[in-house]
């Protein structure tokens, strides 16, 4: 069973319309990158799949059955929000002991571990943390819960180079002992390049790529060199972006060429040059 299908949602709010639409299917035990400018629909979508909003129209299932309303689905997710808030007279261990309760598949001793890891001060009130530790509390909620469904919504404010690392090779270690489906917004597209297993780019509430990530690494180049060696080598393929100076010639395409370059330079293009191109294209840029 997929671990999530949506089918012609769209979210309207009085004047704007943030999904519109969208169809997505999302498999079961995998980790989704869910990318986009912002405004894209990200959030709107999360929420709509958490529960959280109800959508204007479109069909919405996890796990086979629809979010809204029903504790047989709400109990199998986690959603940890960006600005994720607490009760602010709480305590850092009071935080994670009300989360114990909440979340079913709650580990304790891997909660333990990760506040090692995030060098959590467990006695301080959570009103008094700083933003990266404050963001911590909400990672180490995420992987802790275990949940079946769990989603990150750009969890990292303020958190350090190290400490967001620590969490991507976190997620990494425990999803591979406890596989789970996994969706994670984040604008720092090329630290998550190796992560996301799927890739799902949304761009005025549509979806525009939706991906997996291995097929998409190597696939798209730039290719560049002499202005008429490089048009004779894309021919006719999709270009997404074009920029010359001079004689010279850069032209990005979504799929590499067969055939061999000749008198051109094709060198592959990062996960966030494919994303920021596909994403102005779609703008008309
Ligand atoms: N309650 C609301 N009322 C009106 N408009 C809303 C509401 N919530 C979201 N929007 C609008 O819907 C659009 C999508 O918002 P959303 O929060 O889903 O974007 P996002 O992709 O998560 O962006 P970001 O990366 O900045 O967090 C935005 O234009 C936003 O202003």
């Amino acid at each position: 069973m997929n671990a999530v299908v949506v089918e012609d949602l769209t979210m309207r709010y009085r004047g704007h319309t943030a999904l519109d639409g969208v169809d997505l299917t999302l498999a079961p035990d995998t980790i989704h990158g869910l990318l986009g400018r912002n405004g894209a629909g990200k959030t709107t979508l999360m929420r709509i799949l958490t529960g959280q909003e109800f959508e204007t129209s479109g069909r919405v299932e996890v796990f086979g059955q629809p979010p809204r309303e029903n504790p047989a689905v709400l109990n199998r997710v986690c959603f940890i929000r960006e600005a994720q808030k607490y009760p602010q007279n709480f305590k850092v261990r009071e935080a994670f002991a009300a989360a114990a309760i909440a979340c079913p598949g709650w580990d304790q001793a891997y909660a333990d571990r990760l506040v090692q890891d995030f060098d959590l001060p467990l006695k301080r009130q959570i009103k008094k943390l700083s933003r990266g530790q404050l963001s911590a509390v909400g990672i180490i909620i995420g992987l802790a819960a275990r949940a079946p469904l769990t989603l990150f919504d750009e969890p990292y404010l303020g958190l350090d180079a190290v400490a967001r690392h620590v969490f991507y090779d976190r997620l990494l270690e425990d999803f591979s002992e406890n596989p789970r489906t996994v969706i994670l917004s984040t604008h720092l597209i090329d630290e998550v390049a190796d992560l996301v297993e799927h890739v799902v780019l949304i761009d005025h509430g549509t979806v525009l790529m939706d991906a997996d990530a291995d097929g998409l690494r190597g696939r798209a180049v730039s290719v560049s060199g002499p202005a008429e060696a490089v048009a004779a080598y894309v021919e006719d393929a999709p270009v997404l972006h074009r920029s010359g100076l001079g004689g010279q010639l850069r032209v990005a395409l979504a799929e590499r060429p067969e055939r061999p370059a000749e008198g051109v330079s094709v060198d592959s293009l990062s996960l966030q040059e494919l994303i920021v191109l596909t994403t102005n294209q779609g703008d008309g840029k």
